[in-house]
């Protein structure tokens, strides 16, 4: 496309600079040649935010990373929340659209270290940072602001609990009282009237959707629960790791955190909530050569008399009516690539070989109903809207 042709088609879409000239209908348009008619010139003119009509304005702290541009990914259709705020930490005073040029067409404003950045124009914040860092940072956040955070930081109620698993003591214990945890479809009822969200990890996300209806209903055992689970290397965040260089994923898989990993915690709390009494798991996560997806294998027994077709009609009746949690026709094999950048889970129940125990898999997109889409769920239960608003992409494919 030429530059003139980008010029036109963004004109109508408000991409232009504040300062670019103008016709003599007041409206914006591009100089041929000048630096803003190619997408390079795009993000050195250093667009500001155009003046938005929508109603919320949100923060995205750790926009440089995979969840926050999963974030801005999912609000550029979001009907009432505009981006007014982003920061980065090595990537500081960089433009969005240089880091992720994928999004380059979003009218975004510039990134700016933490530590620089302006609240007052702000109304909640999606805090997209590193677990360990997050508990000071949303400590000195204004106290009128409402905030998601999709960091581990939150999550563990018990902090003797958070200290052992995450080898710190706790900086913000006041805070931890009073976050909810954020796996909507079992908190939403909270999660309306909370200032702090503790959104949900994408491990402890697959597992619990499927499991907590059927403890609920007494319908399994609380012991031996084994849950097989695997995620694309986008779990791990963009940051450089040599273990998740192309050469040391791809052409193979393999487990990690056999028995420590410390989402078991996060998985063994929700559990013990729908049973009233201490639940332990073996959790064994892996990591497979593919970018977003995860996929949960549960094996469980059943209670006394209870047969997988009754586990199969509980959980249809527990999400008859979700937008996001689907419960498959029965025999149909859940796939990861059939959720790709979507808010969905898609899961079902096979009997086992073995009677008397059964085979429940569940998949979700780590990056949106993994983190940043149930992020987005929970922020438009927050701020008082349908909680689909901005969430009805369907999945990719292929
Ligand atoms: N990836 C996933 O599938 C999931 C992730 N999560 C959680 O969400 C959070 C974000 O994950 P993800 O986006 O994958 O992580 P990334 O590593 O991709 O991004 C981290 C972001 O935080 C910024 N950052 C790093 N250190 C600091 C610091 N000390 N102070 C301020 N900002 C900092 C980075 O900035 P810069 O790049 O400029 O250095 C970047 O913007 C993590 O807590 C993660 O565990 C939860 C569920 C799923
Ligand atoms: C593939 C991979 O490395 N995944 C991450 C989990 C991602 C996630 O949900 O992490 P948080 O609990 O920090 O939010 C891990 O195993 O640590």
């Amino acid at each position: 496309m030429s530059s003139v042709a980008l010029g036109s088609v963004f004109r109508d879409v408000g991409f232009l600079p504040k300062n670019a000239p103008r016709n003599s209908e007041g409206r914006r348009f591009w100089i041929k040649g000048s630096a803003v008619t190619s997408p390079q010139g795009l993000q050195a003119a250093n667009l500001r935010p155009k003046s938005s009509t929508k109603a919320v304005r949100v923060g995205v702290l750790g926009a440089s990373g995979y969840t926050g541009a999963e974030i801005v990914r999912l609000l550029a259709n979001h009907p009432q929340f505009c981006i007014t705020l982003m920061t980065a930490d090595r990537k500081a005073g960089q433009s969005f659209g240089s880091v992720f040029p994928h999004l380059i067409t979003q009218d975004l404003p510039e990134m700016v270290a933490v530590k620089d950045a302006d609240f007052s124009n702000v109304d909640a914040v999606f805090c997209c940072l590193p677990h360990g860092t997050t508990q000071e940072i949303i400590k000195g956040l204004p106290n009128g602001l409402k905030i998601v955070d999709l960091s581990a930081d939150f999550r563990l109620r018990n902090l003797g609990e958070y200290e052992e698993w995450y080898g710190q003591p706790h900086k913000a214990p006041e805070l931890q009282k009073e976050a909810i945890y954020g796996l909507t479809e079992v908190w939403r009822e909270k999660i309306r009237d909370a200032r702090l969200v503790a959104n949900p990890g994408c491990y402890p996300t697959s597992v619990q959707l499927p499991l907590v209806p059927l403890i609920k209903a007494h319908l399994i055992e609380l012991k031996n629960i084994i849950i097989d689970a695997k995620s694309g290397v986008s779990g791990a965040g963009r940051g450089a790791k040599e273990t998740n260089l192309y050469a040391e994923i791809s052409e193979g898989m393999h487990a990690y955190g056999i028995s420590k990993h410390r989402h078991v915690p996060e998985i063994e709390q929700g559990l013990s909530d729908a049973s009233h009494s201490n639940v332990s798991v073996s959790f064994t996560p892996h990591l497979i050569p593919m970018s977003r997806g995860m996929q949960s294998t549960i094996y469980v027994e059943m209670s006394v008399g209870v047969t997988h077709d009754d586990l199969y009609q509980h959980l249809m009746a527990a999400y008859e009516g979700e937008d996001f949690v689907k419960l498959l026709q029965k025999g149909a094999v859940p796939h990861t690539r059939n959720v790709r950048g979507s808010n969905y889970c898609f899961m079902n129940v096979f009997p086992d070989r073995i009677p008397g125990r059964a085979i429940i898999i569940s998949v979700i997109d780590n990056l949106v109903k993994g983190a940043s889409g149930q992020a987005l769920q929970n922020l438009n239960l927050m701020m008082g809207y349908p909680e689909n608003l901005g969430l009805q992409q369907q999945p990719l494919f292929p």
